[in-house]
């Protein structure tokens, strides 16, 4: 079975929502940030201060290629699908889903987080700017679901629901 993609803005919920996927589609949950932050054993602030934006979208895209190419929910940095290479592979390799979510939502969520290097709350245009800018590269995938006022567990449900549907070609067949 293909793996499943999930895109998205910074605090979209990507990890959130992802890692309650997984356990729905009993399916191990990789994160690229995660991923990156064992491999290169620094955390992403770390790398984004002394090696530089480019250096981690380098890392990001080799991490990619890495990843399982079937059975997992794989979690995506917030800028990953910013790249048409990674685009590209993740549709050709699986299921890519967009949760979308309002940058206002998005603000309260991440108001006492600081881990983020590319969100901050006192620059509100700028996020706005980056925000608008990155949604037409989240939206070339397979589906968006609207996260909305939607309790993470409550996503992952509707998520799953729809996979095991078979509206988007999951078969669940863990070959
Ligand atoms: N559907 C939701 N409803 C309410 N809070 C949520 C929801 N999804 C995520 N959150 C909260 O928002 C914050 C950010 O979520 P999360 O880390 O999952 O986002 P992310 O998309 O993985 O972000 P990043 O791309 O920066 O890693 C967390 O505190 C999480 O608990
Ligand atoms: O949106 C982004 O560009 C990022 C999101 C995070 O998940 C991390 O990948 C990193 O902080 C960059």
């Amino acid at each position: 079975m293909k793996p499943i993609y999930l895109t998205g803005f910074m605090g979209s919920g990507k990890t959130t929502v992802g890692s309650l996927l997984g356990e729905e589609l009993d399916l191990p949950v990789i994160d690229t940030d995660h991923v990156i932050e064992e491999t290169y054993g620094k955390r992403v602030a770390e790398i984004f201060a002394e090696d530089g934006e480019a250096v981690f979208r380098r890392y990001e895209a080799a991490i990619l290629a890495e990843l399982p190419t079937k059975n997992a929910v794989i979690t995506t940095g917030g800028g990953l699908a910013v790249s048409a290479d990674n685009r590209k592979f993740m549709l050709d390799h699986g299921f890519v889903i967009f949760l979308s979510c309002s940058l206002e939502t998005i603000f309260e969520r991440l108001k006492e987080d600081t881990s983020r290097p590319l969100f901050n709350q006192e620059k509100k245009k700028d996020m706005q700017k980056l925000y608008e800018s990155r949604l037409p590269f989240y939206r070339d995938c397979h589906w968006v679901f609207e996260t909305g006022e939607c309790h993470p567990e409550e996503a992952a449900k509707r998520i799953a629901a729809r996979l095991k549907r078979s509206e988007l070609g999951y078969t669940g067949d863990k070959r």
